[in-house]
């Protein structure tokens, strides 16, 4: 007979193995703190993917002897080192702008608790400050303006997302601003229907969702022939007006994680078109930051040429010829000037550095405006990836 197994004792052996483990995440986060200290004194860049791969291949090994397969060892560990990666980013941006270092920000975004650009904002400022105001806004012409008059410090604003492109309306904002955008994160949008009581899909007639979110599921929602869409301000206002009325008729789409804050539950998971959906939030405050040498840095550029044959052309041919990679380039049009566009383009250098300061003055001949929307830490990390031959 097999000996009897106790589910309770076994659970707290978990729990107590999850404490330990957390104890020694905190320890690896404290050492490689020290480590961005050195590289700040011997001025060596925080990614080194060389030691990034020799480091998961001895892992890999040591997990195989374990019994852990190798992709469970290395999507743990690029995990751990994306979370070094960004603390050693954000701590030498620290030192870079002394004046950034305050425990308690404030913060302006689109919707209340809960919404995507509430999770963003969370997320972002989780390594960067002790403790958030929350300014929830009704648009993001609302978020510019509470930023521009000083009421906020900084708004998180949603650019794009993978899977129903760039957000126009934050781009042509972007033509009348003097704010800069300091910082980027990318979320991922993890859409679900939620309810507020038990239900089944069956019962729904009704569902309130965002704009934004009803073009990403647009594939579930138009199978669900019989329920109508009722449009909301944002996710959060739907969620908020779902949690009101306890129906196990009406659902909402949105995030488990917001939707908690709410008490509402997941009815449905992932109904999003792409199951990989990530949305891009850009960062904006009143001055603009330096971004220190050893982190790969992004610029956002805004110009137009008029309607000059060839001058967009031009404009990209200087940034190959100083070796600058364009990363994003987005046309929108100009109001008042029918048939002019305003450009938009997202260069992967450091304002600072000299190539790109030459390439903006000689994009300025081809250009009637040219604008720098602001410079910035590039927080997508991508993982280092380990030779097939070594799993
Ligand atoms: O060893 C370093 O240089 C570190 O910065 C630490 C670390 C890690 O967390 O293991 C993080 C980033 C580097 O790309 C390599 C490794």
């Amino acid at each position: 007979m097999s000996e009897k197994l106790d589910l309770n004792v076994i659970r707290q052996q978990i729990t107590e193995l999850d404490q330990e483990l957390l104890v020694l995440f905190a320890k690896r986060r404290a050492l490689t703190l020290n480590v961005a200290k050195s590289k700040v004194q011997q001025v060596r860049p925080i990614r080194d993917k060389q030691r990034e791969q020799e480091l998961l291949i001895s892992l890999i090994k040591r997990g195989k002897d374990l019994g852990l397969d190798a992709h469970y060892v290395t999507s743990i560990f690029q995990s751990i080192i994306e979370d070094s990666v960004l603390n050693q980013q954000a701590y030498l941006q620290s030192l870079a702008n002394p004046d950034i270092q305050v425990p308690t920000v404030s913060v302006a975004f689109l919707g209340d608790k809960g919404s995507y650009s509430y999770l963003a904002s969370h997320r972002y400022f989780s390594r960067r400050a002790e403790k958030i105001v929350e300014h929830g806004c009704q648009s993001f012409a609302d978020i510019l303006q509470q930023v521009e008059s000083g009421q906020v410090d900084y708004g998180m604003l949603p650019i794009e997302n993978t899977s129903s492109g760039s957000i126009n309306e934050v781009y042509d904002l972007l033509q009348h601003t003097n704010l800069s955008i300091v910082g980027e994160i990318t979320q991922p949008i993890e859409h679900c229907l939620l309810t507020a009581v038990n239900t089944s899909l069956d019962k729904i007639k009704t569902i309130y969702a965002h704009g934004q979110p009803i073009a990403q599921c647009s594939n579930f929602l138009d199978k669900q022939r019989d329920i109508r869409i009722e449009y909301c301000d944002s996710t959060a206002d739907a969620m908020a007006q779902v949690a009101e009325l306890q129906s196990d008729s009406i659902a909402v789409v949105g995030s488990e994680e917001g939707g908690h804050l709410y008490q509402l539950h997941a009815l449905e998971q992932s109904i999003a078109n792409q199951n990989e959906n990530h949305s891009r939030f850009i960062l904006v405050a009143r001055k603009a930051v330096d971004v220190a040498e050893q982190i790969p840095a992004k610029t956002a550029l805004i110009l137009s040429t008029g309607q000059k044959a060839g001058a967009l052309v031009e404009c990209l041919l200087v940034l190959k010829e100083k070796g600058i990679n364009m990363c994003k380039l987005e046309s929108r049009p100009i109001q008042g000037r029918p048939w002019e566009e305003m450009f938009y383009i997202d260069v992967e250098a450091n304002l600072k550095n000299f190539a790109l300061q030459e390439a903006i003055s000689v994009m300025a001949e081809h250009t009637n405006f040219i604008k720098v929307l602001g410079c910035y830490p590039i927080e997508h990390i991508s993982p280092t990836n380990v030779p097939s031959s070594e799993i």
